[in-house]
């Protein structure tokens, strides 16, 4: 207990004096190369650290994707940052992604361990957390064939137009009862249901109803806790402040929350016999059950509550993330919605609503999704990546453990790779032939190299067809006068970067 409040006290003492320690050194901030403590090597410029708590000062508080890229203005694409005591080099152009993406992947595609992703990963088990290694291959490439394949995304496509079908009804009974649309809370319930449904074969919400997910509250907040900052992962000794502040007793209510979600599913599951759905449920709990030689080894039950878990949140906050901002992105811009709209509205014909056959002939509206996704990728920062081995990069040294952060917001905005870095121009994409798909630097919404997404074409079926079907069956308005200069664009930070306000519209049926 003495020890607790004399640490505590240093920890108000610093805060205090944090102030006067800014003010002191942020005016000797400049870019040189620096030296580490050990003398010997030669970081990556970077702005000057404080004693103790490094460079934090400079991102706390803020959005953080945003104060990088202030902070690689100033100091290069290619920056080293202290944050408390671990190491980081961010990323901030294309050249720099590619070299650690591509020209060092196989050194820089482990994950560094933090505390709410590993809680929520019930300890690195899955996927997305796992450090790079014989069990992570395995594990990807056993999803792979279950889940994001493309033969499993095209088996998902009857599940996918069902549900756009329920969120199309959505919105025209709301619009007939002269209601407001919140498309950011119908988007995050569509993706909600269509992952639930790949995964568990059931919906989430009541049959028929697509506007608010039942889990939302809960996605929200463990998007939040996992993109927060906590004390223990910079500061290993301060871990107790967590416990004092709150933070730890708040992540582990989400967990058991999230915990309870899988359980009821699974035991739900075991009750009514395994391998009737043949989902990825019934895929996983099999292997639990029986040892699996393409897999190579059993999983335990935690092992499928942390496959559950980046299903669960993998498939669907980046989604509804991308169809918010690619409507908010429309509505400021009402040419392109125009052009969009026409596009869809001639490609549905007599039908009147679009498929997923016809998905390949809408050009426009493809370009539409890519912009988004250079203006807005959802995970602004992708997933942070960890360096393995002391290496070298655009000749300064990095240490093994040194976490890499690659800033995809700033390098899809950067005006060395892009014209007009900061308007919403799709057309920009019928001259220039850049793909996300990973071998473009300029633009990485899923990332690169060995760690990149591998639900990028079950997420993108997904968003192209509720995209097309919004646009298609919909006028859609700003409320109360609001005209497109007036949309608030502000955005709020976490695993995936949402918008700050919801997006609520008026949907009109337009007359045939
Ligand atoms: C618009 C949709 C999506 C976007 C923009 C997106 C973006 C990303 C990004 C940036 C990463 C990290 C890449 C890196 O570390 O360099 C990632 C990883 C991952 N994503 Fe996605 N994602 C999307 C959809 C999905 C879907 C639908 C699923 C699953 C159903 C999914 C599952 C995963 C998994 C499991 C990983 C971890 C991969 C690894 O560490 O090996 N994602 N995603």
């Amino acid at each position: 207990m003495v020890t607790l409040t004399v640490g505590l006290l240093l920890l108000l003492l610093l805060l205090h004096l944090l102030p006067l320690l800014v003010l002191l050194f942020s005016h000797k901030s400049s870019r040189i190369n620096r030296r580490d403590s050990c003398g010997g090597r030669v970081l990556p410029p970077g702005p000057r650290p404080l004693p103790f708590i490094g460079n934090l000062h400079e991102l706390i508080g803020q959005t953080i994707h945003i104060a990088l890229r202030r902070l690689s203005k100033e100091h290069g694409s290619l920056m080293h940052l202290k944050l408390g005591t671990t190491s980081a080099v961010v990323a901030s152009s294309a050249e720099a992604a590619s070299e650690i993406l591509r020209a060092q992947d196989a050194n820089f595609c482990s994950r560094p361990r933090l505390a709410a992703v590993t809680r929520f990963s019930y300890g690195g088990l899955d996927i997305g957390t796992s450090p790079f290694g014989d069990r992570w291959k395995k594990l990807r490439r056993f999803a792979g064939a279950k889940m994001f394949g493309l033969h499993k995304v095209e088996s998902f496509s009857w599940i996918r137009f069902q549900e756009v079908e329920t969120l199309v009804s959505s919105v025209r009974s709301a619009s007939s009862q002269g209601k407001l649309i919140n498309l950011s809370e119908m988007a995050l319930c569509l993706f909600n249901n269509i992952a639930y449904r790949e995964v568990f074969s059931k919906r989430v919400s009541a049959e028929g109803d697509c506007t608010v997910s039942p889990h939302h509250g809960l996605i929200k907040e463990v998007m939040e806790l996992m993109a927060g900052f906590n004390f223990g992962d910079f500061f290993p000794s301060l871990w107790w402040v967590d416990v004092l502040s709150g933070w730890k007793a708040k992540l582990d209510g989400r967990f058991r929350e999230m915990d309870r979600t899988f359980d009821k599913e699974i035991q739900e599951r075991l009750k009514n016999g395994l391998g009737r759905y043949e989902d990825f449920l019934d895929e996983i709990l099999l292997r639990e059950l029986e040892f699996d030689p393409s897999l190579g080894f059993h999983l335990s039950r935690n092992d499928v509550k942390a496959l559950l878990m980046d299903m669960f949140l993998g498939g669907t906050d980046t989604s509804a993330v991308t169809l918010e901002w690619g409507m908010a992105e429309l509505m400021r811009n009402p040419a392109i919605r125009k052009k969009a709209q026409e596009e869809v509205r001639r490609i549905a014909g007599e039908e009147g609503r679009v498929e997923e056959k016809d998905i390949n002939q809408l050009h426009y509206l493809k370009m539409v999704i890519k912009e988004t996704l250079r203006l807005h990728p959802p995970t602004t920062l992708l997933a942070p990546h960890e360096c393995m081995q002391d290496t070298k990069l655009q000749g300064y040294d990095v240490t093994a453990k040194t976490m890499a952060i690659i800033n995809a917001w700033a390098i899809g905005r950067d005006p060395r790779s892009w014209d007009r870095p900061e308007a919403f121009w799709p057309e920009r994409f019928e001259v220039r032939r850049v793909d996300f798909r990973g071998s473009s630097f300029e633009l990485i919404p899923f990332g690169s190299g060995r760690r990149i997404c591998p639900g990028m074409a079950l997420g993108l079926a997904g968003i192209e067809l509720a995209f097309a079907n919004i646009l298609c069956h919909f006028d859609w308005d700003l409320p109360n006068g609001t005209t497109p200069e007036e949309l608030d664009m502000e955005e709020r930070f976490g695993l995936s970067t949402h918008r700050k306000k919801p997006l609520v519209l008026v949907a009109a049926i337009p007359r045939s």
